[in-house]
């Protein structure tokens, strides 16, 4: 006999009352376990969203403080102020991914050129968020607003466009990286497949008048085209990553949209843009902190040996691109009705820099420039959706929107890492430019997403 039964024998309580008493205590022990896990699930997952989507659960609460509380007509205030036109003629540009490399250069100089502009970006952590905050801090000192907000956010698209009259969309945010795309897979479905649904059903469905939207394309939709220089012409049919096409997928979503709502819409497909504030996870800028870290740099090479070529093209001349397309967009032919009046613009331009170059002969630039040797490590280029080379026909951008690429890699350079000798400090032995045969790091953060 167990020895529980005993005691309870000699205690004179029934063995059944006993054991009904034990399981009473099981189930009150066991739900009082349910509840801890279940509290502690739900924390779990509070923190889980919460660094996933920290920008959502800010929006929310600006959202919603705005709705209800004081802060509405304020809000609203400071968007419709942000996005007015400063003279005659100017547009009032919605500009998404503000906060990023092209959205940072493209948002300073509408509002150099009397343009208004008001910025959204999630500021999502794919690279280091400090980086946009400064840029986010350099467009506020220009009277730029850049509010906290994801393009899949519905109700805030809806509740902007009602705050403001905006007249154009420059959309530029998008989840990049050729490369991110093996470890990310969703990430560009989210951003740049539903994000961009998101934005066209609010410019369709929601403006009035509708805007007309320009949107970052990418070089990468040539794919394993071999056809060169790459023309609009070209088929795009054959995406070597799954960035490039959801890329794609955006133009073919593009063409529904003209279609259907008579929205005006232009692609530009980018070509490598670089330069100053640019993107830590692109190769040049790797590279530089890679250099003055005294690190080792990666080169792919592909199996036959010949190293990957770029037509490297500098964010300057594709801020030209990007303020010509919105100039020439023309006009939505659609209404919040959902009739549209006619056809309406439906464009797609290359903005490259019509050059090539080996990656190896940029890297050797950076290397003059910082006045420091890489140790480098060659690898054979995994399968990784990275294409050979990219060199665009720009024939079409010229005579529509007035593109020339003026830069020169070596020039774009030496403007980035005077650039980013300053912003991380960076001692290169007395100035950036050929100056030092010492480069040093001084304060730089680790901010590679991939
Ligand atoms: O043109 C485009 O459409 C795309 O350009 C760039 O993509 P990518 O050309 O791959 O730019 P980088 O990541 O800067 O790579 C440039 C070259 O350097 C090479 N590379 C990159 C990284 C590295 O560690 N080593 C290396 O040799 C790559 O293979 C590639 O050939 C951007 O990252 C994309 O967002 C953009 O859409």
């Amino acid at each position: 006999m167990p020895a529980g039964v005993v005691d309870a024998a000699a205690k004179g309580v029934r063995p059944e009352r006993r054991a009904a008493g034990a399981k009473k205590q099981l189930v009150s022990a066991s739900s009082h376990l349910l509840f801890r896990a279940t509290v502690l699930a739900t924390i779990a997952l509070v923190v889980l969203f919460a660094a996933h989507y920290p920008s959502l659960l800010s929006r929310s609460y600006i959202l919603s403080a705005a709705a209800y509380g004081r802060g509405a007509a304020s809000w609203e205030r400071e968007v419709r102020r942000s996005a007015a036109p400063r003279r005659d003629g100017a547009l009032s540009v919605l500009v998404t991914g503000a906060a990023g490399f092209v959205g940072l250069h493209c948002s300073l100089a509408l509002s150099a050129r009397g343009d208004g502009v008001v910025g959204l970006d999630n500021f999502n952590a794919y690279y280091d968020p400090s980086l946009k905050r400064a840029r986010q801090r350099l467009l506020a000192s220009r009277g730029v607003l850049v509010l906290d907000g994801d393009v899949n956010d519905a109700a805030l698209l809806e509740r902007l466009l009602a705050a403001a009259r905006i007249t154009h969309v420059l959309h530029l945010a998008a989840q990049a990286g050729v490369r991110h795309a093996l470890r990310a897979p969703q990430a560009y479905v989210a951003a740049n497949v539903a994000g961009l649904v998101a934005l066209l059903e609010a410019a369709a469905r929601h403006a009035d008048p509708q805007p007309a939207l320009v949107w970052a394309s990418s070089s990468s939709v040539y794919g394993l085209n071999d056809d060169a220089p790459f023309s609009e012409d070209h088929r795009t049919d054959r995406p070597a990553s799954l960035y490039a096409a959801t890329k794609k997928a955006g133009e073919a979503i593009a063409h529904a949209y003209n279609h259907i709502y008579g929205l005006s819409i232009t692609g530009l497909r980018f070509f490598t843009v670089y330069g100053p504030w640019g993107r830590p996870d692109m190769a040049y800028f790797s590279f530089a902190r890679s250099i003055v870290a005294g690190e080792p740099v990666t080169l792919f090479r592909a199996a036959d040996g010949a190293v990957a070529r770029r037509d490297f093209t500098y964010v300057d001349d594709v801020v030209r691109g990007c303020l010509g397309a919105l100039d020439t967009a023309g006009k939505s032919t659609g209404s919040r009705s959902g009739k549209k009046r006619g056809p309406a613009p439906l464009r797609v331009y290359n903005l490259g820099n019509t050059s090539p170059v080996p990656v190896t002969h940029m890297l050797a630039i950076l290397e003059k420039l910082l006045g420091r040797k890489a140790r480098k490590r060659v690898v054979t280029m995994p399968s990784n959706g990275d294409v050979p080379f990219t060199h665009a026909n720009v024939s079409h951008a010229a005579r529509d929107l007035g593109y020339r690429p003026a830069t020169s890699l070596e020039a774009g350079l030496r403007h980035f890492v005077d650039w980013f000798v300053r912003y991380y400090k960076v001692d290169v032995g007395g100035g950036s430019a050929d100056a030092g045969k010492t480069a040093k790091r001084k304060s730089m953060p680790t901010s590679a997403a991939s």
